[in-house]
């Protein structure tokens, strides 16, 4: 799948940043066009891979460059304001080649809570292309104002987005370690997550034709229908087979060494490990909506039984009959890999919490007026419940 990313803020640049090195490291040619917006000059100079003239500064009559201070309120007007020179910055990108945008951001602080869903409603207006968001929830310990500029951005953003998918840092960080610290390790597994995902169903040069072809319609199927969307994934070393000479190809030789009742149980557990471990989002697996399975690796490992029980128990445990699966053949990892993509998650208890801590914090702070609790009562149902947000 051919996209071109957005990022937005400190945390959307350098995640857009991390694609780039993905891209490059594993040939993977799933970025077609990126840049990164920000209110902070000093943000924008951090950013690696990402040349400078994809770097747009905005805001800079207001702020001068020195950032929104967490004020996403601010964030979405200077986005509004500068959307011109964003759109100006977008111009460049080959849009017939790309499948999707993907907006990424981090919804804590101002820039990217408040101007991701600015850029994506703008985005829609203009393009026939899905817009996906991809937001990053901030850690609990971060502060009220993170987690009342989080429980503002994701209504927004959910709204103007074809699906939002969503990473939790809570969820991500290795105990004993402040979000900060493992900054650097979190990028790289979101990366690696959403990075296969993306380049399932991408033949690139001398790569191998899938049995059963994961492409873009399917995920942009997967993703139909809005709401918010989780990933999981889970990884087992093989050793890499010997690539079969064409000799022995057009002898029919099917000799790989290979046990296949191991090979389909190895990708069953796979899937169950990857289903119900550590989501990008944990949520309850069952309700939603619609799912994907991939499994990527050697195409030898790439049992088709394996596939087919997987996708079977995956639609046992979500209760849908919209459940897709296929094959992602890779060499060179060493490893079978299984990735689920949750479409429409509808039980997300961090999202529930986060909205209840941010309604708190306003009563704390004596700001509840009658304007703001019309805004978090919407996002309830009458039993507290947030099930109006998907
Ligand atoms: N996963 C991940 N999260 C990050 C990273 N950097 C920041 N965050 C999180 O993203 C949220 C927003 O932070 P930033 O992106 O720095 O904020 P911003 O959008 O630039 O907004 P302002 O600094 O207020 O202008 C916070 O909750 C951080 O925890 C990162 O590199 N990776």
């Amino acid at each position: 799948m051919k996209l071109a990313l957005i990022g937005v803020g400190q945390a959307g640049g350098k995640v857009v940043d991390e694609f780039l090195d993905y891209d490059a490291r594993t040939g993977a040619d799933i970025v077609r066009g990126a840049i990164a917006v920000n209110t902070a000059k000093a943000d924008l100079q951090g950013i690696d891979r990402l040349p400078e003239d994809r770097r747009i500064l905005i805001g800079q009559s207001r702020v001068k460059g020195h950032g929104v201070g967490a004020d996403n309120e601010l964030g979405a007007e200077v986005a509004e304001e500068d959307i011109d020179e964003i759109q100006g910055a977008l111009d460049s990108v080959p849009v017939h080649e790309i499948d999707a945008f993907l907006v990424v951001a981090g919804l804590g602080g101002g820039t990217g809570s408040g101007g991701a869903p600015v850029i994506a409603k703008n985005l829609k207006r203009i393009y026939t292309e899905p817009v996906y968001g991809l937001g990053i929830l901030p850690g609990s310990d971060e502060g009220g104002i993170y987690t009342l500029n989080a429980a503002r951005s994701l209504k927004t953003f959910v709204d103007e987005v074809d699906n939002l998918m969503l990473f939790d840092n809570d969820a991500w960080r290795s105990s004993g370690e402040s979000v900060e610290e493992g900054f650097d390790a979190i990028n790289e597994e979101l990366v690696q997550r959403f990075g296969v995902l993306f380049s399932a169903g991408e033949i690139t040069e001398g790569s191998d034709i899938a049995e059963s072809v994961v492409d873009s319609s399917e995920i942009i199927n997967t993703l139909k229908g809005g709401g918010i969307s989780s990933l999981g994934y889970a990884d087992v070393e093989v050793d890499e087979p010997e690539r079969k000479g064409l000799l022995s190809r057009l002898r029919g030789d099917s000799d790989d060494g290979i046990d296949s009742t191991e090979a389909t149980n190895r990708i069953t557990s796979l899937v169950r490990k990857a289903t119900l471990g550590r989501l990008t989002l944990p949520c309850e697996v069952s309700g939603t909506e619609r799912a994907l399975l991939v499994v990527a690796g050697p195409p030898e490992y790439l049992n088709r039984k394996g596939i087919e029980h997987g996708r079977k128990w995956l639609e046992e445990q979500t209760g849908s009959m919209e459940v897709r699966g296929g094959d992602y053949p890779r060499r060179g990892e060493g490893t079978v890999a299984a990735l689920v993509l949750l479409g429409g998650v509808t039980n997300v208890p961090r999202v529930k919490e986060l909205q209840q801590v941010a309604i708190e914090a306003q009563q704390n702070l004596g700001e509840i007026t009658d304007e703001s609790e019309d805004r978090f009562s919407e996002l309830m149902d009458s039993d507290g419940e947030l099930e109006s947000l998907f």
